[in-house]
C-alpha cells in the first residue's frame, strides 16, 4: 500500500508550455526526486530510463494503462518519443512540492543514500553511485517538443485533486 492523497494530472505536447524546451531537458537530465515518481500513463506515450546494474541506461517505452513507480533516491531521466505527446495521473503520497535532484548532487542526500543501500548494495552495483556512469542511449533531440503541464478537471478521482490552475506548482526547483 503506498497511501496516496493527491493527484494532478500532466500531458507534454508540443506548443503548450512556456519554457517547454528548457523543462524537457530538465525531465531528460537524470535527476532524483526525495518521493516517489509514480506515473499512470493516460494517453500517448514516452520513455523513463533508469540505470541497470553496470550503470548503463535502461529504457522503458510507455503507453496508455502502464503505470511506473521509481522509489524516492532512484536516478532516472524521461523524454517523449516521436508521437510527442503524453498524459499521465501523477500520483502523491504528500502534498508534493516539486523537486529534482539533478546526479551527481542528488547523492549527497539521505533518501539517496537509503536507496542505495537498501537496493543497489544488495544487487551488488559498483560504487554509492552510478552517476557517472556512461550512457548506452544516444541523447534524443528536444527539437520540436513542448510540454502543458496542468490541472484536468475532466478527470474524476477519489483523491483529492491539486488545484494546479498554471504551471506556477511544477516549476519545478533544482538542486545542483
Ligand atoms: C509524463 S510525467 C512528466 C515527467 C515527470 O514528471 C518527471 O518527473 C520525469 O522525471
Amino acid at each position: 500500500m503506498r497511501g496516496y492523497k493527491f493527484w494532478e494530472t500532466v500531458t507534454v505536447a508540443p506548443g503548450k508550455l512556456e519554457n517547454y524546451e528548457a523543462k524537457l531537458a530538465q525531465f531528460f537530465t537524470e535527476h532524483l526526486h526525495p518521493y516517489d515518481e509514480s506515473r499512470l500513463i493516460l494517453e500517448g506515450s514516452g520513455y523513463w530510463d533508469i540505470r541497470g546494474i553496470n550503470g548503463d541506461w535502461i529504457r522503458f517505452h510507455v503507453e496508455k494503462g502502464d503505470l511506473i513507480v521509481l522509489p524516492p533516491g532512484m536516478y532516472h531521466r524521461f523524454t517523449l518519443d516521436k508521437q510527442n505527446y503524453i498524459k499521465a495521473l501523477l500520483l502523491y503520497t504528500e502534498v508534493p512540492t516539486r523537486v529534482d535532484v539533478m546526479s551527481p548532487e542528488g547523492d549527497k542526500l539521505e533518501v539517496r543514500k537509503d536507496y542505495v543501500n537498501k537496493f543497489l548494495n544488495k544487487l551488488g552495483c559498483p560504487g554509492p553511485t552510478l552517476s557517472s556512469a556512461s550512457s548506452n542511449i544516444t541523447e534524443e533531440s528536444f527539437s520540436s517538443r513542448s510540454s502543458d503541464l496542468g490541472y484536468d478537471s475532466e478527470i474524476t478521482a477519489k483523491l483529492p485533486a491539486l488545484s494546479l490552475q498554471d504551471d506556477s506548482a511544477l516549476a519545478i526547483p533544482t538542486v545542483g
